[in-house]
């Protein structure tokens, strides 16, 4: 794309050093457009990755310097923590929370945060929720009436396993989800447990937590996750429904995909979109698409429109 290497870099942090947060970094240095301010880990830059050699690695992100966004790849329970800490500071947050029954509520909780600090947020944004709500949204204007299936997996999902891995008595933890069919899924766990862990008392845990209360669950104790984990994952979205009175309208999307790489990308992107918009809290189905997309916007509207 023309004229990016001569234009001012987003200074983006990665806050959170986890599956997510090794594909942002890779992520951020395939993007021409941005150069990583740094890293804020837990524990600072103890036991310091190889990879991140290059790299600011810090506990406070004030010690980073000049921040335009922090790219938040904590676990989703504490995103809203650290968006309103980052948020006070004017630093633009994206995460990719995926409660999707609380994102609304996290969306007004920051919106006058992000005004009151000249800072915007994006939330949700990894890729269900994410680029599938972009892509669910523009399935409802092209067929008002209807109904839509967002049938995952079989794959990891990233929320459930960081879910399982903050119950007690588990050392790792692996969720995968299977499609039934009409949105409705299975959810096979596997779990590594701490010594003396109560296979029962952990499973119970699981299945009353809200990630799981809803679906079938069913856990299994394991002797390594490692031998187990494939960060593989996909989704069929369908639709049939009406277009103005014409009935019988069928549309899909589908992917296969890299779990936490293609989340990276979607967090990236919409660090960049946060540096175009006015102050305020927004989901990605409130962004301009092309917005997502570095360099000029006339150049991408001559090539994909
Ligand atoms: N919307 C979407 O489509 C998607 C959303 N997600 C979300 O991304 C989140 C992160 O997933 P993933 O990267 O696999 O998680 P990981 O557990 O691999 O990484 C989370 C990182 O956050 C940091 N962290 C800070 N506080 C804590 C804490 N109290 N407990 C554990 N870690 C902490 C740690 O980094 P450090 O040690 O460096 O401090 C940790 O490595 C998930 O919760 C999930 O909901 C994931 C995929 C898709
Ligand atoms: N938020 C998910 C991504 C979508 C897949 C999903 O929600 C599931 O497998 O249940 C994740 O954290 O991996």
């Amino acid at each position: 794309m023309k004229g990016i290497s001569n234009m001012k870099k987003i200074k983006a942090a990665v806050v959170g050093y986890g599956n997510i947060g090794q594909y942002t970094i890779e992520a951020l240095e395939a993007a021409e457009d941005f150069e990583i301010a740094g890293v804020v880990r837990r524990n600072g830059a103890a036991d310091k990755p190889a990879a991140l050699a290059p790299y600011h690695v810090v506990k406070d992100i004030r010690d980073l310097g000049a921040v335009d966004v922090a790219i938040l790849c904590a676990p989703t329970r504490l995103c809203p923590d650290y968006a309103k800490t980052y948020i006070a500071l004017g630093i633009n947050t994206v995460d990719s929370y995926d409660i999707h029954t609380g994102i609304a509520e996290y969306r007004a909780t920051l919106m006058p945060l992000c005004q009151q600090h000249d800072a915007v947020s994006v939330i949700a944004a990894g890729w269900d929720p994410g680029s599938d709500s972009v892509v669910r949204t523009l399935m409802q204007g092209l067929t008002p009436k209807g109904l839509t299936y967002t049938n995952f997996g079989p794959g990891m999902s990233m929320g459930h396993s960081v879910c399982v891995r903050s119950k007690a008595g588990v050392r790792n933890a692996l969720s995968v989800t299977i499609p039934k069919g009409e949105g409705l899924h299975r959810r096979m766990v596997y779990v590594e447990l701490e010594a003396g862990a109560d296979l029962a008392a952990v499973t119970q845990a699981i299945k009353e937590d809200p990630y799981f209360a809803h679906d079938e669950t069913h856990v299994f104790a394991v002797d390594s996750i490692d031998d187990v984990r494939d960060m593989g994952h996909g989704v069929h979205l369908v639709r049939k429904g009406v277009s103005g009175k014409t009935q019988n309208q069928r549309l899909e999307f589908s992917m296969s995909i890299n779990n936490p790489a293609l989340t990276a990308q979607t967090l990236v992107n919409v660090a960049r979109a946060s540096t175009r918009l006015s102050p305020a809290c927004y989901t990605m189905v409130e962004i301009p698409v092309i917005d997502l997309l570095p360099g000029d916007r006339s150049e991408w509207i001559g090539k994909l429109v």
